[in-house]
């Protein structure tokens, strides 16, 4: 069953410089429990994608397209519907976890303070604060939840935001760079976290990254976002095995494991974007209809799709 669906989001800020196309067309689907990857370079839009769900853009963002979650029209929903939605039924775990933690408050208390209004006594609340700790491995709990952001190591605040993020059960996580920063062990251990959360729960996850090998261990199906828009979706197993979009392709060649070969040339300004593909400039199947005309979005068989004019076959 569809849980979260995006139609046409369109994202553009007007700058001095001109506007940054963030957003362009973006349309994908979410079902109750599915884990969608959004990947791609840095720069591609994938946060705002997330923004935008739930609904955290800056006001000078303007926006366009629909979206809707559990059958509501986030984008009819007042201001106050919206702020009760956030958190109980969509979370995000952000980007950078220090700028979400308060410093001056204990480890415990950033999550007591979320649940308090739904436990009278003060046991019960204590009682769940170290659950969700223990649920993210920050163990011992009783010693972490005293303590204070700054006595965690990076990969450890990022999983008390996680917990922070499900502390109410959402039906929608949305993790924007869970692993960013992370050393080995502390991304193996971040990528179980969100694994087992996402199980245990049955909540849908978007999950967004530039890591692969990630989004190959956790996703059900993977949208890649260049310059601002999606060119492939395709389900996990797919992807990696026969990706349609030159770009996807290339992006899979620049993993370590298949021999880090990087993509030539960079992605185009959002500022000042072609007329015909994105990709073009960096294709090496560029054609004359690849610089003339913009690809539109194909959609094929098992819920994905391709936009190219000269995909590879499936
Ligand atoms: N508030 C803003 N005002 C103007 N431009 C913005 C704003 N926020 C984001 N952008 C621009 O939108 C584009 C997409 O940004 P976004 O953060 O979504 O990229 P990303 O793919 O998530 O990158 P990263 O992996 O580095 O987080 C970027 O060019 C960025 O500069």
């Amino acid at each position: 069953m569809t849980l979260l669906d995006v139609q046409d989001l369109n994202v553009r800020f007007s700058t001095g410089e001109g506007i940054i196309h963030a957003s362009r067309d973006v349309s994908f689907s979410l079902d109750t429990g599915e884990v969608l990857g959004l990947v791609g370079e840095t720069g591609s839009g994938k946060s705002i994608i997330g923004q935008a769900v739930i609904r955290l853009l800056p006001s000078t963002a303007e926006i366009t397209g629909d979206i809707s979650f559990d059958g509501k029209n986030l984008n009819t929903l007042s201001e106050a519907a919206m702020h009760s939605l956030r958190g109980s039924s969509i979370s995000l775990i952000p980007q950078n976890p220090s700028g979400a933690l308060d410093p001056v408050a204990r480890n415990g208390d950033q999550i007591s303070e979320i649940v308090t209004g739904r436990f009278k006594k003060r046991s019960d609340i204590v009682n769940r604060v170290h659950v969700l700790l223990s649920s993210v491995g920050l163990v011992p709990s009783v010693r972490i939840a005293d303590e204070f952001p700054h006595q965690l190591s990076g990969g450890m605040r990022q999983r008390l935001t996680t917990s922070i993020a499900i502390t109410e059960n959402p039906r929608l996580i949305i993790a924007d760079e869970p692993t960013k920063g992370l050393d080995f062990r502390a991304r193996e251990m971040t990528a179980t976290v969100l694994a087992d959360i996402q199980k245990q729960n049955q909540s849908s996850l978007l999950l967004i990254t530039h890591d692969l090998d990630l989004a190959e261990q956790l996703c059900a199906r993977i949208a890649v976002v260049y310059a601002g828009e999606i060119v492939e979706i395709s389900p996990v197993s797919r992807i990696f095995a026969e990706p349609r979009h030159p770009y996807t392709r290339a992006l899979i060649q620049a993993i370590p494991k298949n021999g880090l070969i990087p993509i030539p040339g960079q992605s185009p300004s959002l500022l000042d974007l072609p007329e015909g593909c994105s990709f073009a400039d960096r294709c090496e199947y560029c054609a004359d209809i690849c610089r003339l005309t913009h690809p539109e979005f194909v959609y094929g068989t098992m819920n994905g799709g391709v936009r190219c004019h000269h995909p590879f076959s499936s």
